[in-house]
Order: C-alpha cells, then structure tokens, then sequence
C-alpha cells in the first residue's frame, strides 16, 4: 500500500472523532473548529489544485491566524510543499525568499506588503480570505494528491544570519517521524490540550505546536506579535488561555519572567515547558521551576534540517544541581547522534567535544536547488542496526556523556580567537550570567580587519547597585575575572535594558555586535 501523509491521517482522525472540538484561538478571540479547518483546508486545496498540475512550493504568507494553518493543510492535500512565510520578516528576505523559489503561488492570509505587489504576478497570488468567506461547497482534491513519502511537505528558509537564506526540505516523512516522537512526550501525549503559539510559522519550532496539536486534537492559543512586545497584554490573554503546553525559546521564557506576576497563579494549567533553538540557561530553568513547581521543563535540540528537535531531557533539581551548562537531551528513537572532528569528520573519543553530526529518519532531504551547499552538510551514512540513514553535519560542537545525553558546546562559528586565545562565547555568557549581579548577558565578537580585536558583553542586570555604568561594567569585570582567566573577560561591557531579539525569538547577536 503507498505511503500515506501520517500527519494529515492523524489531523483527519481529529476532525472524524470531534469536529466541533476547537482546533484554534486566534488572538481577537474567534475560534476555529476541527471540523471547519478541515473543510476550509479542502476549500484551499481545491482551489490550488484548479491553479496548477505542478507540485511546486507554495508560500503561505500571513501571522498568526487560523487561515495560516489552514493554507498548510490545503498545500498538503493539493500536493503542494508548504513555504510559511511570516510578515514580520524583513521585506528584503521576503523578497529573497520569493526569487529564490522563481514566481511561486502565494496563498495570501492577510494583504499582500508593497514590496511584494510588483514581484507576484497577480496570476499566481490565491486570496485564502476570498476563500474563506465563500461559502460554496467544494470538492477536495483526491487523497491519492496529497503529499506523501519522500514529496516535501514543507520548506523553511533559515533566517540567513550566516548568508542567504537557505531554504530547508523536509519531507511528509521527516515530518510523521517526528510526529510520532512528540506524541510520546507527557502531557502532549494525553490529547487534546492547549498549546501556546507564539514561534512565528517561518521558524520551525512552531512545528512543536502546529503538529503537536493538531495531530492529538489539542488547540492552538495564538499570541501575537504585539502582545508579547507588551506584558501586560499578554498576560491579560495568557490568564484566560488555559495554556498546557508551552514551547518556545528560553529567550521568550525569559522575556516573560522580568515581570513576577509570570507564575502558575497566571498559568495555572501549564504542564509542560518545551525549549528549543538556543542554550537554556539553568538560571532560567531553575526561576520557572520555582514559579511553576507543578510543570515540566524539558530541554531540546535539533536544527531544522532534522526536524525541529531530536533530543530531549527533563530538567528537575538532578540537573539544576551543580554547575555546568544543563543537559540538551538524549536522542529519540530513530535518531543517533556522533561526535565527530570537525576538519577529518573522524569519530572523537568518548567524552570529547566534537562536531554534532545528526543521523536518522528526521535528517531533511537537503537544501531546496541547491546541490552544492546540501552536498556539503548532508551525506548518508548507516545507522547502528545496519539500516541506511541520511545524516547531516550541524556545526555545533558538543559531547555525550557516559549515558549518551548530549551537552552543546556552542557553535563552531562561536568560537573565537582573541589574541591568540580560543575562547567559547558561550562559555563566558553562562559565567556570566551565573553573577548575582546579572540577569542575562549576551557576549559578541567585535572585529577589526577580518580579526577579532576584542569581546563585547551586554548586559542585563538583575538589580541596579549603586554607581555609574562604567563602576557597574567595572564591577562585573571583577566579578567574572574571579571565574574565568584574564583573556575571556570582555574587554567592553555595556548595559542594556533589553537583548533584542530575532523575529525567530532568538537572541539578535547580529544587531549586538553592530550597535
Ligand atoms: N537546546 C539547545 N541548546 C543549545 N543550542 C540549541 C538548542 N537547540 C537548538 N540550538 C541551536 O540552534 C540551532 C538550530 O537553529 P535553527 O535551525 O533555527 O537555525 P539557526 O542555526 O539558528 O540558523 P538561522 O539563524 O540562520 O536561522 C542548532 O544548530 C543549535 O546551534
């Protein structure tokens, strides 16, 4: 029998066992039902399907809305890869994003930007709000078209942070894999319950709840941008959600622990804490486990090109104990992970830092017309049962214990040569950070002539002492050089109110080795 697309199978099941349960809360309030998303999607696809014969990519452009999700559905039943496009993104990588795939059709969620208007003929844009409110029946595409197997279900462009975005494939495969997995975890697991959704779609830990929830009956508690610009807001909508499952980066968790109000007397249904995307710092894990002492918090790793996250681990007072970075998490079934030398690719001794390299059913297919840069990350390789494997080289360094739990060691592209000295960067922010006096910190390269000429660290302090910025930075410099030798203390420290973030939700360290 042929492959068919695990996670549409299990979105239907949702829809056939309780069609009015609510599968989405948009941020004004209105709510989409099982049963109406799957026959919206069926619209979409219906009308993609009238457009082209072609399996070729189809953007979805929109924020978070209900038709969003819908759009990916109707992709996938049309047979169309989906391309999650989010406004907020910098119109200058909308538009790459957009030639790079060569005048694709675009579902339009919400009015197109301007700078978009000259560069898609109008031909090829499909209004999902037209769509949405006609109210005719249609007939969806045959099952036999919906993406499946090897087809790509969806491409996701990497912010581009270190060049031109590149747009990952992930197949319906990768996808139902992954799936699986995450319907193994606690909470997520029970069915049907509230996921926040606040990763914006074009970053893939959204996946954790567009996939986590729909394919278990759960409901997606959408938060939009400009809520989580302003506490209170948020708040005031997070406090009637119900929200059980959380997933998103520390960055994010840690925006809302500035305010003290953020605890279970706010969130008083949150389960589970699921992080992804970037080092999740103990101070933060161990706030949340004191402000939340019923939830879980678990760590996770991946890149997109393995499909969100491949590890997991469960953070409790065994791990919060002691000192060193936490714990990113044991692999899932399916996956095994190698440390391997960076420049030989030759197996490093147990416990040794190496390169992370990623092997198993969730490794993406490579990097969407782009043979060269997908030749050089992915390769195949032979799992330890025999069994073939597609594997891929991730560029961040880590070890594996004893146990097989894999710690991060930061990125390659993070280590640093200053003065001669090979320095972590991250090594220095998670000391750093482990002063009283600081509350987040970000450390980044400030170069001269293609070289390093010293280290920045901005700062966010927990309690302001009393002084002048420059006796605090002074102070801080003390503080951190009775931790760690004399070369990784940073020759600047600046205060900030803030770190910015990506539109990923990411620590911006681009916009903080610029300012
Ligand atoms: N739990 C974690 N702890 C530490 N780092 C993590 C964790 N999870 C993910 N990462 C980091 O995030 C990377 C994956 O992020 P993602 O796939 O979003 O792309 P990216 O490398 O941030 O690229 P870009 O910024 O260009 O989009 C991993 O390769 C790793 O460096």
């Amino acid at each position: 029998m042929a492959e068919e697309n695990g996670f549409l199978l299990s979105v239907e099941k949702a829809v056939r066992l309780r069609p009015q349960a609510p599968a989405y809360r948009a941020a004004d309030g209105t709510t989409m039902t099982y049963g109406e998303l799957w026959k919206l999607s069926d619209a979409i696809a219906a009308t993609l399907a009238a457009r082209t014969d072609d399996r070729e990519p189809v953007v979805v452009l929109g924020h978070k809305a209900p038709l969003m999700v819908a759009g990916f559905l109707g992709c996938l039943k049309s047979g169309h890869a989906f391309v999650p496009v989010d406004t907020e993104m910098p119109v200058a990588r909308l538009m790459d994003i957009v030639s790079q795939l060569g005048a694709p059709l675009l579902a339009a969620t919400v009015p197109l930007p301007e700078a978009l208007r000259g560069c898609v003929p109008v031909g090829r844009i499909v209004d999902v709000r037209a769509i949405a409110s006609a109210p005719c029946p249609v007939r969806a595409p045959d099952r036999g078209r919906w993406v499946a197997g090897e087809q790509t279900q969806y491409l996701i462009f990497t912010s581009g942070s270190t060049g031109r975005p590149k747009g990952i494939e992930v197949s319906a495969r990768n996808v139902a894999r992954f799936m699986d997995w995450v319907r193994t975890f606690p909470v997520i697991g029970e069915g049907g319950r509230v996921f926040l959704d606040q990763p914006p779609y074009s970053f893939d830990l959204s996946e954790y709840e567009v996939v986590g929830a729909l394919s278990t009956g759960g409901c997606l508690h959408a938060v939009e941008r400009e809520e989580t610009e302003d506490l209170r807001a948020l708040f005031a909508d997070l406090r009637a959600s119900g929200v059980e499952v959380w997933a998103s980066t520390p960055s994010f968790a840690d925006l809302c622990l500035v305010d003290r109000s953020f605890d279970e007397r706010l969130l008083p249904d949150v389960r589970l804490f699921l992080f992804c995307g970037e080092a999740l710092r103990r101070s933060t894990a161990a706030a949340l486990r004191e402000r939340f002492p019923r939830a879980r918090i678990a760590n996770t790793y991946g890149p997109t090109e393995s499909t969100v996250a491949v590890t997991y681990v469960e953070i409790g007072d065994a791990e919060l104990a002691g000192e060193r970075p936490l714990p990113v998490g044991a692999a899932r079934p399916g996956t095994e992970l190698r440390i391997v030398d960076p420049e030989t690719g030759a197996p490093c001794e147990a416990g040794r830092t190496g390169e992370i390299v990623i092997v198993g059913d969730t490794v993406a297919k490579g990097y969407f017309r782009n043979p060269e840069k997908t030749a050089a990350a992915f390769f195949d390789a032979t799992l330890a049962d025999g069994s073939p494997a597609r594997a891929y080289r991730t560029g961040d360094a880590g070890h594996l214990d004893e146990s097989g739990m894999l710690y991060c060691d930061g990125r390659f592209d993070s280590l640093v040569k200053v003065n001669g000295f090979r320095i972590e960067l991250e090594d220095v922010e998670e000391n750093l950070g482990a002063l009283p006096l600081v509350k987040q910190a970000a450390v980044v390269p400030v170069r001269r002539r293609e070289r390093v000429a010293y280290l920045k660290a901005c700062v966010v302090l927990r309690d302001r002492p009393a002084g002048t910025d420059f006796e605090i930075a002074r102070l801080i410099k003390a503080r951190l050089a009775e931790r760690v030798p004399g070369y990784m203390v940073p020759r600047a420290v600046t205060l900030v109110g803030e770190l910015p973030l990506t539109c990923n939700g990411k620590v911006d360290r681009k916009a903080l080795a610029e300012a």
